[in-house]
């Protein structure tokens, strides 16, 4: 009987290029797990429809549906335990989590960021680095913490902005960088070569420098 795969519960709020990512690397042998569930905080979106085709089940926890943002977090904690998670993936997922919700996920809750921290933390991040006149944008993947885009970064790679990018042109270029580092990050988590000691990200033994793993 084969041994049980590492079971990753995947969060999202949108299009789901990340989850895609995902699904073809687990499908394509580059990761060596299991997507037990996918969980949406907003309804219709093609995410959950990417889940569905790749036969994985597909929740939607509207927000809308709990005005108080605790409870919101309760729910969404009940229904990732009940999938038993080794690892919990916001991937373009768009809440902020109460730090009650982190603190008992503490060490396999991951997040991909689409700035180079600790540039740019929240929303808007590509217009906001075109308006700042920066001629190098990118993404990072940290674990997370309560402090909004603050957890110990594991690996960040780095795009070129042009003179006459719009926001969508950056955010194209980044996302093509997603969706290659994503996979290869949470190959290294289930794994069990990434860990998170005393808040900062340990790669094989090795702390992690601030900006992460230097990706080529
Ligand atoms: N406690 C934490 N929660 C979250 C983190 C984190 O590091 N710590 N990462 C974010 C992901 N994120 C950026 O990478 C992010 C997501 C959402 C927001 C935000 O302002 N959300 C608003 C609603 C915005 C909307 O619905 O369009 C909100 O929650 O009120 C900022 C950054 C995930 N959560
Ligand atoms: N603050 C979180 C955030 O902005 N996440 C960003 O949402 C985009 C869509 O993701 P998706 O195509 O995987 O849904 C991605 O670029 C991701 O970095």
């Amino acid at each position: 009987m084969s041994a049980a795969k590492p079971r990753i519960c995947v969060l999202i709020s949108g299009n789901g290029s990340n989850l895609q990512a995902m699904i073809d690397a687990v499908e394509g042998g580059q990761l060596n797990a299991e997507i037990v569930a996918v969980i949406s905080n907003r309804p219709g979106v093609f995410g959950l429809e990417r889940a569905e085709k790749a036969g994985i089940p597909a929740h939607c926890l509207d927000h809308k549906d709990y005005p108080v943002r605790d409870e919101f977090d309760a729910k969404l904690q009940s229904l990732i335990d009940s999938v038993k998670p080794d690892a919990v993936v916001l991937a373009g997922f768009m809440r902020i989590l109460t730090a009650e919700f982190v603190e008992h996920f503490s060490g396999k809750l991951l997040n991909i960021h689409p700035s180079l921290l600790p540039k740019f933390k929240g929303l808007n991040t590509h217009q906001r680095a075109i308006d700042n006149g920066d001629s190098e944008h990118g993404v990072s993947v940290h674990f997370v913490t309560p402090e909004l885009d603050g957890g110990p970064v594991i690996i960040q790679s780095r795009v070129p902005v042009f003179e006459d990018d719009a926001a969508s042109d950056l955010a194209e270029r980044v996302q093509e960088q997603e969706r290659r580092i994503y996979p290869l990050v949470l190959q290294w988590f289930v794994a069990g070569r990434l860990t998170m000691k005393d808040n900062k990200a340990v790669l094989d033994d090795h702390i992690l420098p601030p900006q992460g793993y230097a990706s080529e």
